[in-house]
């Protein structure tokens, strides 16, 4: 996947995000193992390696300026998307993915082993069953509406944590319809290199 570097660290340094050497190695190394499974179990629409970098790869890491230091959870996380491109970026910070699709999370289990992603723990469930936590940080990418979103997921979520929901389009019909005791907190627009379409950062918390 050396084909590629060029690119992951042209686009990562037009976010202004600093990647070192290992970091880089081991976001290729993901990359290369997306692109072998992918052949195997569908993961992803997504085929094209040029693609997945950008799509895929900094697209998740264009939200690391508003990750924080408390515990985070991914869910709904399919490959790994956008948790394990953030526990590579943050190894200090613990980092937990979870998806009730059992090919990803075997998927996301080689990943943990082969890139040695020891603040990462994969897990196997449906969010609204998951019993671990509190978590500080709720991330997600393409799971589903803000409302399903923080009913699904209020209960991983500290007093003082966050939901950091992934959105194409500002979502202001979502919006309209949060369930009681939850609040926009800020909606930042992220602004990607080489893509079309609008793409947005909505941090929700309790009111
Ligand atoms: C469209 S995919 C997005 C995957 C990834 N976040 C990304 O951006 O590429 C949605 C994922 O959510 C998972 N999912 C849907 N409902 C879920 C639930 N209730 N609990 C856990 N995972 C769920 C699906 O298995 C699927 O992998």
């Amino acid at each position: 996947m050396q084909e590629y570097k060029a690119q992951l660290e042209q686009q990562l340094s037009a976010l202004k995000i600093a990647a070192d050497q290992h970091q880089v190695d081991s976001l290729l190394a993901y990359l290369a193992l997306l692109v072998k499974w992918n052949k195997a179990y569908n993961l992803t629409a997504v085929r094209d390696p040029a693609e997945m970098v950008t799509r895929h790869l900094v697209d998740s890491l264009s939200i690391l300026p508003w990750i924080g230091e408390g515990r985070l959870i991914d869910v709904g996380s399919g490959p790994g998307l956008p948790g394990i491109p953030l526990a590579i970026m943050r190894p200090e910070l613990d980092v937990t993915t979870l998806d009730s699709n059992g090919k990803k999370t075997r998927f996301q289990n080689q990943v943990k082993l082969e890139l040695g992603l020891s603040n990462l723990d994969v897990i196997h469930g449906r969010v609204e069953q998951c019993d671990k936590g509190p978590y500080e940080q709720i991330v997600s990418r393409a799971f589903a509406s803000l409302a399903d979103m923080l009913n699904w997921t209020g209960h991983l979520c500290s007093d003082q944590g966050v939901f950091l929901a992934m959105k194409g389009l500002y979502p202001e019909a979502e919006l309209n319809q949060l369930p009681p005791g939850y609040a926009l907190k800020a909606c930042h627009r992220l602004d990607l290199p080489d893509t079309d379409g609008e793409r947005h950062l909505l941090i929700l918390g309790r009111a």
